[in-house]
């Protein structure tokens, strides 16, 4: 589509415009560390670019990124900001992974309003099908794709323990006399939200008086955006486990983003010894992520990658532009 024109309020000349709002919208993901996890931000950023995604990716990195993983991920397009940690309260938490306590960290991405929605993906998440879709959501809502209690990263919740599932509520029925049943629960490698200072201030210090539990940021994520969480199809984060513990959930080939988090199903540190990992399903995804991750045609820069010439990115100048008031943007007739 040919670039939006700059015309002056005053300016009725052109009979073909419609007014359109522009919005600052951008993709980020979180890295932490000097380890490996680099790499399936670069597969995510190819990914992508592979599903021609109109959006940047913003990488939020702790201090603890070493420039050269930096420089990698700038070199493929990335927008590298970085954060400083958040940290939970004081707590004898047993986190379901000791590594999760660095996962509250994530929570540095609502301050950033120079966006006005984001949709954030874990390190270990592939985009398959474009989903620029999704930034057109209604705001006010917080979407993100239900989770599945089964795993034995659950073994400590009540669910798990009467073998309660959200994602099968009739196989077997909360009982009654435990109170209602949990609240719908998402999986917070993926979701939809609009930064803001004050949402960012409100998390911040509810985080200082809230006990840590086993999820980490995903459990208190889930508990601070309860009134407005609205749950989106699986086809938007297939959580792994869903393959074998809820297949019938699962059509695999309308599935748009996959969600490497099942033990031993990192693309990247894939060895199939782990339990599921030598599933039929499970090589091929694995696959499929070396494959977008190998792909040097969806390096930046490439013709190929950018669509035969290079895109420069006018979502940045054009909000800044609109902030001011100046202009409204209208879109010129498209060419086609
Ligand atoms: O050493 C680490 C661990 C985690 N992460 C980031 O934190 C996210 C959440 O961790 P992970 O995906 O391993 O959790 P899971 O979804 O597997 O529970 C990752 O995807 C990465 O984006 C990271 O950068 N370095
Ligand atoms: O820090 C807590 C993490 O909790 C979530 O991972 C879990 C969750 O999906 C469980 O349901 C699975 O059983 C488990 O394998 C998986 O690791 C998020 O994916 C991750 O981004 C992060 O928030
Ligand atoms: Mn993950």
């Amino acid at each position: 589509m040919a670039p939006p024109e700059l015309v002056r309020p005053s300016d009725k000349s052109n009979v073909f415009a419609k007014q359109v709002t522009l919005r600052n919208c951008a993709y980020v993901t979180f890295l932490a560390g000097n380890g490996d996890y680099v790499k399936g931000v670069v597969g995510l950023a190819k990914g992508l670019r592979k599903v021609k995604s109109a959006y940047p990716l913003v990488v939020a990195v702790l201090p603890d990124v070493p420039e050269e993983h930096r420089r990698i991920l700038e070199n493929q397009g990335c927008i590298v900001r970085e954060i400083e940690p958040v940290y939970p309260p004081e707590n004898q938490t047993q986190f379901a992974m000791a590594y999760y306590v660095i996962n509250y960290s994530k929570l540095r991405i609502w301050e950033f309003v120079e966006y006005s929605k984001m949709i954030y993906l874990d390190g270990d998440i592939q985009v398959y099908d474009n989903i620029d879709h999704l930034f057109d959501l209604p705001d006010g809502h917080f979407y993100a794709v239900m989770d599945c209690f089964c795993e034995k990263t659950w073994s400590h919740s009540p669910q798990y323990k009467i073998g309660y599932c959200q994602q099968r509520p009739d196989k077997v029925k909360w009982p009654t006399e435990m109170g209602n049943p949990p609240a719908l629960y998402f999986n917070a490698g993926m979701f939809v939200f609009e930064p803001s200072l004050v949402t960012y201030e409100s998390l911040l210090k509810t985080l200082k008086i809230t006990q840590p539990t086993p999820f980490a940021e995903q459990d208190f994520l889930n508990m601070f955006f309860k009134d407005i969480y609205k749950p989106i199809p699986l086809i938007y984060n297939l959580v792994l486990a869903m393959l074998w513990r809820h297949p019938e959930n699962v059509e695999l080939e309308k599935v748009k983003v996959v969600h490497y988090c099942a033990a031993g199903s990192k693309p990247w540190r894939y060895t199939g010894k782990e339990d599921n990992m030598q599933r039929e399903d499970i090589k091929m995804l694995v696959q499929k992520w070396w494959d977008v991750y190998n792909d040097e045609s969806l390096d930046y820069g490439t013709s190929a990658a950018e669509g035969g010439t290079e895109t420069v990115n006018l979502q940045p100048f054009l909000a800044a532009l609109s902030e001011a008031g100046a202009v409204h943007f209208v879109a010129a007739p498209s060419a086609a």
